[in-house]
């Protein structure tokens, strides 16, 4: 059987692991309810079988409101979506907007190392300006705005403006093509969109004229009131458009405002807040729609609890703002900590510049992502080199596996000290299924624990709870918790589409789509790929993490990879596994680096591990929020045809892999070696 953790591999542990947020609240429940609930474990326990949990939590975060809820959970038979904490008012932008001080609230930075500060008192002001110009042009509660934009300061301001009087929110990054955008927005069809007109990433200007013309000739038959052009992000200069109706400048957009207070609205927990969408590479993505109350207690949870996030932290993360840890982010102010915001590469000018900035800038909590560290690791650089990372005491890695390898070399390259956090959740909720615990020792490779209030467990395809043997299987949350959608957008009243796709597997279970297991010594968590994309070669079921983790081992040569099962009943009733490399420039793949990568495989996972074929690609596909697209890849080569959405980033990478649904051919007529 596969190991899938060496729980002697400790790698971290905090100094003083009392004083965290995580054991405060231990302790502030046990003395509430006069439990003795004795450690993170008998803690999570706890939250997953009283829903009393979430009023702790809501009181223990200090969630602003102006009536408070009659229950938790409305009364009666719990459904799959519940009505969280009914009665109660509340106001997303309230809760993040406490603070109206000079302290710092923003940080902005961009390739051209224009790096501004904006206070708390600042930020306010622009919401209220922002805030009276919306309703000027007619925003109403339930109300869709849009926006096109860079992670910039004006983003912030758009999506607290708009929470503030209780319109929806809705964001996608600058380099989104027409066709994704329109698959988007035509959907929820927003009155207001905010379009950025010039923006630079990794060096090159990019000019949006032609995409707002498109977008918006289209739009406005859809009901949309105003296009607000914002400055370019490079000159700052406003850019005025001829021959597109309904636009204005942002000056011009906030000169309309008639300069009332800021009014937050006093809405229910569930109201919506934001749409955000499924990563669905070929057809027209879900529009999923989160409630304020669900994200406000659900995010702050995580970064208070699972973070240890305080008022001191300087939160850093790389993110567009299409994607969720974009929404996630955003929350920190809810805890009154400075948050670092960064638009463009991280590669331009230089890798070793944006390290630079981060050290030098004092961030505290960095996110990032497991392809960047790779990337950093690939280079060879030492970050130490460059900066100290002295004010580092959290780092929290998402997006897509965190490989045993990579976890432990970014925990040493960047200093040793901190608590590395591999956290995995998704669009789908908002917030994160399992991560960080920061009272909890720390092992190469593996997330810490299930989150506070998930009820996450391993299901084999009966539908068995597999968790407590160490065996593999799908993630699945078995009890309802408050960021779960409170629907898909244009789906029917008794929410379909959302049922079949979260609930239908398992009958009324939520399950993930991630392929995970659970350490039984340490309770860490291994995920090993999306379930989905499960390899099942001659019946052994793996996720393809585990070669992902094998390949580590050759990053100075293979730039990326990605490792699907083909399926081709007509030719064969196995599937088998096949691993495509994209060569680092310079590095020629050959018959030997192909043994070698052979036989690492074989001896660090099992022979039936090895992938019937190896073979060079020119390019890997990724979503545009930078996951590797396993799923369209198997169905390629398993012989299927695809028309790319537009979350597709490099559509034609996908191109590529036709071919290879005829292997026979390709083998033939280059002679390759099978493991068939
Ligand atoms: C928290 C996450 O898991 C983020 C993601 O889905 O990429």
């Amino acid at each position: 059987m596969t190991s899938y953790f060496d729980s002697s591999r400790f790698l971290w542990e905090h100094p003083q692991a009392k004083f965290t947020n995580v054991e405060n609240f231990r302790r502030t429940i046990n003395r509430k309810h006069g439990l003795n609930l004795k450690d993170y474990h008998d803690l999570h326990k706890y939250s997953i079988e009283d829903y009393t949990f979430w009023k702790d939590t809501w009181e223990y975060l200090r969630i602003k409101y102006s009536v408070p809820p009659q229950e938790i959970i409305a009364k009666g038979p719990i459904p799959e979506v519940p009505v969280w904490f009914p009665g109660a008012r509340l106001n997303y932008a309230e809760n993040l907007l406490w603070r109206n001080d000079d302290s710092i609230a923003i940080t902005a930075n961009n390739e051209l190392g224009n790096v501004a500060d904006h206070s708390f008192r600042e930020l306010r002001l622009r919401v209220q300006r922002m805030a009276s110009a919306m309703r000027a042009n007619g925003l109403q509660i339930g109300d869709r705005v849009a926006a096109v934009v860079t992670n910039s300061v004006d983003a912030v301001t758009i999506a607290l403006a708009t929470a503030s009087i209780g319109g929806i929110f809705s964001s996608t990054a600058t380099d989104m093509g027409v066709q994704g955008i329109l698959d988007r927005y035509r959907q929820i069809q927003p009155k207001l969109v905010f379009f950025e007109t010039e923006v630079m990433y990794a060096g090159k200007v990019m000019d949006l004229q032609s995409k707002i013309s498109a977008v918006v000739k289209d739009l406005n038959d859809r009901g949309l009131r105003c296009t607000i052009l914002l400055p370019s992000a490079i000159s700052g200069n406003e850019i005025e458009m001829t021959g597109v109706s309904n636009t204005a400048t942002l000056s011009k957009f906030l000169a309309s405002g008639n300069g009332s207070e800021l009014v937050f609205e006093q809405l229910p927990f569930s109201q919506p807040l934001y749409i955000l969408y499924s990563s669905g590479t070929s057809g027209p993505p879900k529009c999923i729609v989160h409630s304020a109350g669900g994200v406000l207690l659900q995010t702050v949870k995580d970064q208070r609890l699972g973070f240890d996030m305080t008022e001191n932290d300087t939160l850093f993360q790389y993110t567009t703002t299409g994607w969720m840890m974009w929404t996630f982010m955003l929350s920190a102010l809810a805890t009154g900590c400075r948050m670092v915001l960064y638009d463009g590469s991280p590669f331009h000018p230089s890798l070793e510049g944006y390290l630079k900035f981060i050290s030098d800038t004092g961030v505290t909590l960095w996110g990032t992502s497991p392809r960047f560290l790779a990337e950093v690791q690939g280079r060879k650089l030492n970050p130490l080199k460059i900066g100290s990372f002295e004010g580092l005491r959290a780092m929290s890695v998402t997006g897509a596996v965190v490989t045993a390898p990579i976890f432990k070399w970014a925990h040493e390259a960047f200093g040793g000290k901190f608590h590395l956090i591999s956290t995995s959740g998704g669009t789908d909720v908002c917030c994160a299924f399992v991560g960080g615990v920061p009272s909890l020792p720390l092992y190469v490779g593996e997330i810490q624990h299930k989150c506070l209030g998930m009820a996450v467990q391993v299901l084999d395809p009966e539908g068995k709870n597999v968790e407590h043997s160490g065996q593999p299987g799908e993630m699945v949350c078995t009890r309802p918790h408050p960021s779960i959608p409170v629907k898909f957008w244009g789906d029917t009243a008794d929410g379909k589409k959302l049922r079949e796709t979260y609930f239908s597997f398992y009958p009324g279970i939520w399950r993930q789509g991630d392929f995970m297991v659970v350490n039984p010594k340490t309770k860490g968590i291994v995920i090993l790929g999306r379930s989905d994309g499960v390899l099942n070669p001659s019946g052994v079921r793996f996720g393809s993490g585990e070669i992902y983790s094998v390949m580590e081992k050759f990053t100075s040569v293979v730039d990326d990879c990605i490792c699907v099962g083909q399926r081709r009943p007509d030719i064969d009733q196995d599937e088998r596994v096949l691993l495509f490399l994209k060569m680092r420039p310079g590095n020629k793949f050959s018959t030997s680096l192909e043994k070698q990568i052979r036989s690492s495989i074989r001896s660090a996972l099992s022979p039936r591990h090895v992938p019937s074929h190896i073979f060079e690609v020119e390019d890997i596909p990724y979503t545009v929020n930078g996951k590797k697209i396993e799923i369209a890849v198997k169905q390629i080569v398993s012989g299927s045809t695809l028309k790319p959405s537009g979350t597709v980033a490099n559509p034609d990478a996908l191109k590529l892999y036709y071919k290879y649904k005829d292997i026979e051919q390709i083998a033939k007529a280059s002679g390759l070696k099978s493991k068939l």
